[in-house]
């Protein structure tokens, strides 16, 4: 299995002391191309840090992260790490994000307008990424205009329109009511099993992992276990236990 993230004695502090929060402390984890990967644990865990020291939006404390071959926490610089998100990675966030005056297709392009590409360039590819996921019909329709589900999927559009290696995705039904969390994972499991996406998806709803095939449990910023589908019945009886 060759990896497409791979953390090495990841640390995240907050703060200074003594006001200091420990959100990582020391975890180790791969994820292998093209595997659809869920990272649960109770509030506070750390999950979403990890989230964003792997998307580059945060520097981790200390360890080492490898994303697509790229050693992110060796970027000193902004410019760099910025040119890292724009590129090799897409997210996904439990609150869609999309800017209301900007029509679907507009709010599709956006990636691809930081990244310069040509006008009928931006069109062609977003339209694309919009068919990909079901969605192209509303291209011309306003955010507001759209349901939650199809919300969440435009969303998932401008993740993917600059054909990330990794899509990263936080709490992505968080918003959604049971049917449009289906279609969204629904919509996951296509990009990952036709196009070979990494998708790393952080939740709380446990049932969501059946999707997944593998699942990390976090507790109090440390690695609790990595589950296949055969232990997960075990991971889900872990929460009923102590969360
Ligand atoms: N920017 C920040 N400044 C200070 N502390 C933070 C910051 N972000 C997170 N924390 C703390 O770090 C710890 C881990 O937070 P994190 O958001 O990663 O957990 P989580 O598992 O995603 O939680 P939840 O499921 O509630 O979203 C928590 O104690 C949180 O309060």
């Amino acid at each position: 299995m060759s990896s497409a993230i791979v953390l090495e004695d990841v640390w995240k502090v907050y703060g200074k002391p003594p006001n200091e929060t420990v959100a990582l402390r020391g975890v180790t984890l791969e994820v292998g191309r093209g595997e659809f990967f869920a990272v649960v644990g109770p509030s506070g865990s750390g999950k979403t840090t990890l989230l964003h020291l792997v998307g580059g939006l945060d520097r981790a404390t200390r360890g080492r992260i490898v994303v697509d071959g790229v050693e992110i926490s060796s970027l000193r610089r902004d410019a760099e790490l910025s040119a890292y998100r724009n590129r090799t990675v897409g997210f996904v966030f439990q609150l869609f994000y999309l800017v209301p005056r900007l029509r679907v297709l507009e709010n599709v392009e956006l990636p691809l307008v930081k990244r310069g590409v040509p006008r009928e360039e931006r069109r062609r590819m977003a339209l694309e990424a919009l068919r990909l996921v079901g969605v192209e019909h509303l291209a011309h329709k306003y955010p507001t205009q759209l349901s939650g589900g199809e919300q969440q999927r435009v969303a998932i559009a401008r993740a993917i329109v600059g054909k990330p290696r990794v899509l990263l995705a936080d709490e992505p039904t968080g918003n959604l009511d049971a049917s449009s969390s289906e279609v969204v994972m629904e919509t996951f499991r296509r990009l990952n099993r036709e196009l070979g996406v990494t998708i790393v998806m952080v939740t709380h709803n446990l049932e969501l992992i059946w999707n997944c095939h593998r699942a990390a449990k976090l507790h109090a910023g440390r690695l609790a276990g990595v589950y296949t589908p055969d232990r997960y019945e075990e991971l889900i009886a872990s929460f009923a236990r102590r969360g």
